[in-house]
Protein backbone atom coordinates (compact mmCIF):
# COMPACT_ATOMS: atom_id res chain seq x y z
CA UNK A 1 0.00 0.00 0.00
CA UNK A 2 1.13 3.31 -0.75
CA UNK A 3 -0.25 6.71 0.75
CA UNK A 4 0.68 10.35 -0.21
CA UNK A 5 0.61 13.30 2.37
CA UNK A 6 0.47 16.77 1.56
CA UNK A 7 2.87 17.78 3.65
CA UNK A 8 6.89 17.51 4.17
CA UNK A 9 6.26 18.64 7.71
CA UNK A 10 8.07 15.78 9.91
CA UNK A 11 5.08 16.13 12.90
CA UNK A 12 2.65 14.81 9.52
CA UNK A 13 4.94 12.69 8.14
CA UNK A 14 5.41 10.63 11.24
CA UNK A 15 2.07 10.66 12.69
CA UNK A 16 0.86 9.16 9.08
CA UNK A 17 4.10 6.56 9.52
CA UNK A 18 2.95 5.38 13.08
CA UNK A 19 -0.52 4.47 11.72
CA UNK A 20 0.56 3.37 8.38
CA UNK A 21 3.49 1.52 9.17
CA UNK A 22 2.43 -0.97 6.52
CA UNK A 23 2.65 0.88 3.74
CA UNK A 24 4.97 3.28 1.94
CA UNK A 25 4.46 6.80 2.91
CA UNK A 26 5.47 9.44 0.90
CA UNK A 27 5.45 13.38 1.70
CA UNK A 28 4.37 15.91 -1.64
CA UNK A 29 4.62 19.32 -1.13
CA UNK A 30 1.02 21.04 -2.13
CA UNK A 31 -1.00 24.02 -1.63
CA UNK A 32 -3.73 23.80 0.99
CA UNK A 33 -5.50 26.80 -1.05
CA UNK A 34 -6.70 28.17 1.88
CA UNK A 35 -4.90 30.84 4.27
CA UNK A 36 -1.42 30.61 5.83
CA UNK A 37 -3.08 30.88 8.73
CA UNK A 38 -6.98 29.30 8.77
CA UNK A 39 -9.08 30.98 11.55
CA UNK A 40 -12.30 28.57 11.32
CA UNK A 41 -13.26 24.61 11.42
CA UNK A 42 -14.87 24.85 8.11
CA UNK A 43 -11.21 26.90 6.67
CA UNK A 44 -8.83 24.43 8.16
CA UNK A 45 -11.27 21.22 7.39
CA UNK A 46 -11.07 22.32 3.76
CA UNK A 47 -7.22 23.27 3.42
CA UNK A 48 -6.93 19.52 4.39
CA UNK A 49 -9.30 18.02 1.86
CA UNK A 50 -7.85 20.23 -0.28
CA UNK A 51 -4.17 18.45 0.45
CA UNK A 52 -5.96 15.04 -0.04
CA UNK A 53 -7.23 15.52 -3.33
CA UNK A 54 -4.14 16.84 -4.92
CA UNK A 55 -2.14 13.18 -3.34
CA UNK A 56 -4.68 10.92 -3.95
CA UNK A 57 -3.43 9.00 -7.11
CA UNK A 58 -6.74 7.01 -8.57
CA UNK A 59 -4.56 4.80 -11.28
CA UNK A 60 -1.71 3.75 -8.90
CA UNK A 61 -4.20 3.07 -6.08
CA UNK A 62 -2.22 5.65 -3.55
CA UNK A 63 -3.99 7.19 -1.23
CA UNK A 64 -3.90 10.63 -0.22
CA UNK A 65 -3.63 12.56 2.96
CA UNK A 66 -3.98 15.56 3.98
CA UNK A 67 -3.97 17.51 7.71
CA UNK A 68 -3.72 21.03 8.49
CA UNK A 69 -2.99 23.16 11.65
CA UNK A 70 -5.81 26.37 12.39
CA UNK A 71 -7.21 28.52 15.17
CA UNK A 72 -11.21 28.86 15.66
CA UNK A 73 -13.39 30.72 17.70
CA UNK A 74 -15.95 29.23 20.34
CA UNK A 75 -17.38 31.77 22.71
CA UNK A 76 -15.06 34.62 22.26
CA UNK A 77 -12.14 31.72 22.86
CA UNK A 78 -9.18 31.18 20.32
CA UNK A 79 -8.59 27.64 20.48
CA UNK A 80 -6.03 25.38 18.47
CA UNK A 81 -7.74 23.22 15.87
CA UNK A 82 -6.76 20.26 13.48
CA UNK A 83 -8.01 18.61 10.56
CA UNK A 84 -7.59 15.81 8.56
CA UNK A 85 -8.72 14.06 5.51
CA UNK A 86 -8.32 10.92 3.69
CA UNK A 87 -8.93 10.49 0.08
CA UNK A 88 -8.90 6.76 -1.61
CA UNK A 89 -8.35 5.73 -4.97
CA UNK A 90 -12.41 5.37 -5.32
CA UNK A 91 -12.88 9.01 -4.02
CA UNK A 92 -14.41 8.28 -1.16
CA UNK A 93 -13.98 10.98 1.53
CA UNK A 94 -13.17 10.83 5.34
CA UNK A 95 -12.56 13.50 7.16
CA UNK A 96 -11.63 13.98 11.23
CA UNK A 97 -10.69 16.37 13.45
CA UNK A 98 -8.36 16.77 16.27
CA UNK A 99 -8.13 17.67 20.09
CA UNK A 100 -8.46 21.16 20.68
CA UNK A 101 -6.80 23.69 23.37
CA UNK A 102 -7.26 27.09 24.32
CA UNK A 103 -4.84 29.46 23.06
CA UNK A 104 -3.66 32.40 25.89
CA UNK A 105 -4.83 35.90 25.41
CA UNK A 106 -1.46 37.16 24.24
CA UNK A 107 -1.27 34.70 21.34
CA UNK A 108 -4.93 35.20 20.33
CA UNK A 109 -3.46 39.04 19.60
CA UNK A 110 -0.72 38.51 17.52
CA UNK A 111 -2.96 36.16 15.25
CA UNK A 112 -5.22 38.85 14.72
CA UNK A 113 -2.36 41.10 14.23
CA UNK A 114 -1.95 38.60 11.28
CA UNK A 115 1.27 37.16 12.13
CA UNK A 116 1.22 33.22 11.64
CA UNK A 117 0.86 30.67 14.96
CA UNK A 118 4.09 29.55 13.84
CA UNK A 119 6.00 32.48 13.89
CA UNK A 120 4.24 33.76 17.18
CA UNK A 121 5.16 30.47 18.70
CA UNK A 122 8.85 30.43 17.91
CA UNK A 123 8.44 33.73 19.54
CA UNK A 124 6.94 33.15 22.55
CA UNK A 125 9.50 30.72 23.60
CA UNK A 126 12.34 32.02 21.90
CA UNK A 127 12.76 28.60 20.02
CA UNK A 128 12.95 27.66 16.41
CA UNK A 129 10.42 25.13 14.09
CA UNK A 130 8.44 24.93 16.80
CA UNK A 131 5.44 23.99 14.24
CA UNK A 132 8.41 20.91 13.17
CA UNK A 133 8.73 19.70 16.49
CA UNK A 134 6.37 19.92 19.40
CA UNK A 135 4.03 21.92 18.05
CA UNK A 136 1.95 24.84 19.88
CA UNK A 137 -0.03 21.46 21.47
CA UNK A 138 3.60 20.64 22.78
CA UNK A 139 4.12 23.69 24.85
CA UNK A 140 0.81 24.12 26.24
CA UNK A 141 0.23 20.93 27.15
CA UNK A 142 4.04 20.82 28.73
CA UNK A 143 5.09 17.97 26.24
CA UNK A 144 2.39 15.37 27.14
CA UNK A 145 0.46 15.65 23.71
CA UNK A 146 2.99 16.69 21.00
CA UNK A 147 1.58 17.86 17.78
CA UNK A 148 2.34 14.52 16.22
CA UNK A 149 0.59 12.78 18.94
CA UNK A 150 -2.11 14.80 18.33
CA UNK A 151 -2.09 13.73 14.10
CA UNK A 152 -1.04 10.62 15.10
CA UNK A 153 -4.89 10.19 16.79
CA UNK A 154 -6.64 12.33 13.46
CA UNK A 155 -5.05 9.10 11.54
CA UNK A 156 -6.18 6.39 13.52
CA UNK A 157 -9.43 8.26 13.13
CA UNK A 158 -9.21 8.64 9.45
CA UNK A 159 -7.85 4.59 8.77
CA UNK A 160 -10.73 3.49 11.49
CA UNK A 161 -13.44 5.44 9.52
CA UNK A 162 -12.13 3.50 6.65
CA UNK A 163 -11.44 0.00 7.56
CA UNK A 164 -15.44 0.13 9.24
CA UNK A 165 -16.59 0.70 5.89
CA UNK A 166 -15.06 -1.89 4.10
CA UNK A 167 -15.66 -4.12 6.58
CA UNK A 168 -19.23 -3.17 6.06
CA UNK A 169 -19.83 -3.05 2.49
CA UNK A 170 -18.06 -6.40 2.40
CA UNK A 171 -20.68 -7.91 4.61
O1 LIG B 1 4.38 22.46 5.84
P1 LIG B 1 2.96 22.44 6.22
O2 LIG B 1 2.30 21.13 6.00
O3 LIG B 1 2.14 23.58 5.65
O4 LIG B 1 2.94 22.59 7.84
P2 LIG B 1 2.68 23.83 8.78
O5 LIG B 1 3.52 23.68 9.98
O6 LIG B 1 2.74 25.13 8.04
O7 LIG B 1 1.21 23.55 9.30
P3 LIG B 1 -0.20 24.01 8.71
O8 LIG B 1 -0.02 24.68 7.39
O9 LIG B 1 -1.11 22.83 8.80
O10 LIG B 1 -0.69 25.03 9.80
C1 LIG B 1 -1.29 26.27 9.46
C2 LIG B 1 -0.69 27.38 10.27
O11 LIG B 1 -0.87 27.18 11.64
C3 LIG B 1 0.39 27.07 12.29
N1 LIG B 1 0.26 25.98 13.23
C4 LIG B 1 -0.75 25.12 13.31
N2 LIG B 1 -0.60 24.26 14.31
C5 LIG B 1 0.56 24.59 14.89
C6 LIG B 1 1.28 24.09 15.97
O12 LIG B 1 0.84 23.07 16.69
N3 LIG B 1 2.43 24.65 16.26
C7 LIG B 1 2.90 25.70 15.56
N4 LIG B 1 2.27 26.23 14.52
C8 LIG B 1 1.11 25.68 14.19
C9 LIG B 1 1.41 26.82 11.18
O13 LIG B 1 2.66 27.33 11.47
C10 LIG B 1 0.80 27.58 10.03
O14 LIG B 1 1.07 28.95 10.17
MG1 LIG C 1 1.59 25.56 6.23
Amino acid sequence: MEVQVGSTNPTKINAVKRVFSDANIIGKNVSSHVSEQPFSDEETRLGAINRAKQCVDVSKRVLGIGLEGGVMYLENQLYLCNWGALVTPENLLYTASGARIPLPEDIAEGLQAGKELGDIIDEYVSKRDIRKKEGTIGIFTNQLITRSDLFTHVVKLLRGQWEYSKKVNAQ
